[in-house]
């Protein structure tokens, strides 16, 4: 257990994804989580998770921060605010200039208030989901709205520190506009590819490989959080979606007319802007930077995979992730697999040895 920044109780309401993973964060460093959310199953389910434990009479939390959906954010700030008096309270919701509004117009007391959002998830909610590690190495935006003092906030630095995330510092519209585009259009344009497969032929669904998958992984995520997300945010989603409608109308406009003079160069031009913006992007490669990856063949037979891992922990090598590549009707898969980058080399010489086809 490494030392913590944070003295603790940290009080976490609403523990689905995100509440559970700060509290298995926060208690991997020794803290003392409290655990409170208005699903009584929820709420047990993260306690025999190990991320925390149930609000006793008598709590006084040094912080409290508020993982619910947005739509009822507000609601809930307020009213920590008011429970307990002492302590600084923040939350995590993805859209911070509406939660904002909302507590400055109730009154409440904005000198004790501050929102975060951490740039990390996933595409399933709830406690099960959670993670210990789910912010290590992720942005984690702090809005600054000007009625906090530093010493107040400072239980906020340390416990995005104390999770291994980094902290960026924004305010609420600029925070609104750049998940606009970084994570909300994103999400309405995955949607959308993954809609088209509704009534798509069998033939077609068979041929999907990791393409398809890459751009509809998010499609998976809860409808319901996403409309709130989405509708507190609308103007700047809306905004940058025109934009994107202007690409395909000339897109399908060269496509249309392919055999006009130009319009290869302009749907070339059009590609190549896609290659100029993916560039720009940290760790462009969709990977965690903080590992190497090595691709394994493995025989689409029983007990494979377990062999695979058994091998991997008989080099004494930690396996940090995995992601699999299945195709149907192929009699081998790909499984990908993520560890620390310095034993990449030595295990793929171990696993190569013990007769693993590597593809990558
Ligand atoms: N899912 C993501 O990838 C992600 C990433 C960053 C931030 N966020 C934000 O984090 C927040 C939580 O998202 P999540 O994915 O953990 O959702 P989730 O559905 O997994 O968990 C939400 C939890 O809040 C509880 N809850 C609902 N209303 C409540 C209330 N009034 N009082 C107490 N508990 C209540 C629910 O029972 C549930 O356990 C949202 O505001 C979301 O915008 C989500
Ligand atoms: O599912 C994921 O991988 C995510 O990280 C989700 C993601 C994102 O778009 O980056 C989605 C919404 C949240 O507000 C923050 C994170």
């Amino acid at each position: 257990m490494t030392e913590s920044r944070l003295i603790g109780p940290v009080r976490v309401v609403g523990v689905g994804l995100l509440g559970a993973s700060i509290g298995l964060g926060l208690k991997a460093k020794g803290i003392d989580v409290i655990l409170a959310d208005a699903s009584p199953t929820h709420l047990a389910i993260a306690v025999d998770y190990g991320a925390g434990r149930p609000a006793e009479p008598g709590d006084r939390p040094q912080l409290v921060v508020v993982c619910v959906p947005p739509d009822v954010t507000a609601d809930v700030v307020a009213a920590e605010l008011e429970a307990f008096p002492e302590a600084l309270v923040t939350d995590v919701a993805s859209v911070k200039l509406a939660v904002y509004h909302d507590l400055k117009a109730r009154g409440a007391d904005l000198s004790r208030y501050i929102g975060t959002h951490p740039m990390a998830g996933r595409e399933r909610g709830g406690p099960m989901s959670g993670r210990a590690d789910l912010f290590v190495g992720r942005p984690w935006v702090v809005v600054d709205h000007g009625n906090v003092s530093y010493q107040n906030a400072a239980a906020i630095d340390d416990l995005i520190l104390d999770l291994g995330a980094t902290l960026v510092e924004l305010t609420p519209e600029q925070h609104d506009r750049a998940v606009a585009l970084v994570s909300h259009v994103p999400q309405v344009v995955s949607s959308l590819v993954a809609r088209r497969l509704i009534d798509a032929p069998h033939a077609a669904l068979n041929l999907v490989g990791q393409g398809l998958r890459d751009v509809t992984r998010i499609a998976a995520s809860d409808p319901e959080l996403w409309v709130q997300i989405l509708g507190q945010n609308a103007g700047p989603v809306a905004e940058i979606l025109r934009a994107y409608r202007d690409d395909l109308d000339r897109f399908i406009a060269a496509l249309e007319d392919f055999e006009a003079p130009g319009a290869r160069r302009r749907i070339a031009e059009e590609l190549f802007g896609g290659n100029t913006g993916v560039e720009r992007l940290p760790g462009k490669h969709g990977v965690d930077r903080r590992y190497a990856s090595l691709i394994v063949m493995v025989d689409d037979r029983p007990g494979q995979l377990a062999r695979l891992f058994n091998d991997v922990g008989d080099a004494g090598v930690n396996l940090e992730d995995l992601r699999l590549e299945h195709s149907p009707g192929a009699q081998v898969g790909l499984a990908e697999i993520f560890v620390l980058p310095e034993v990449v080399e030595r295990l793929t010489d171990e696993l190569a040895a013990r007769g693993w086809r590597i593809a990558g």
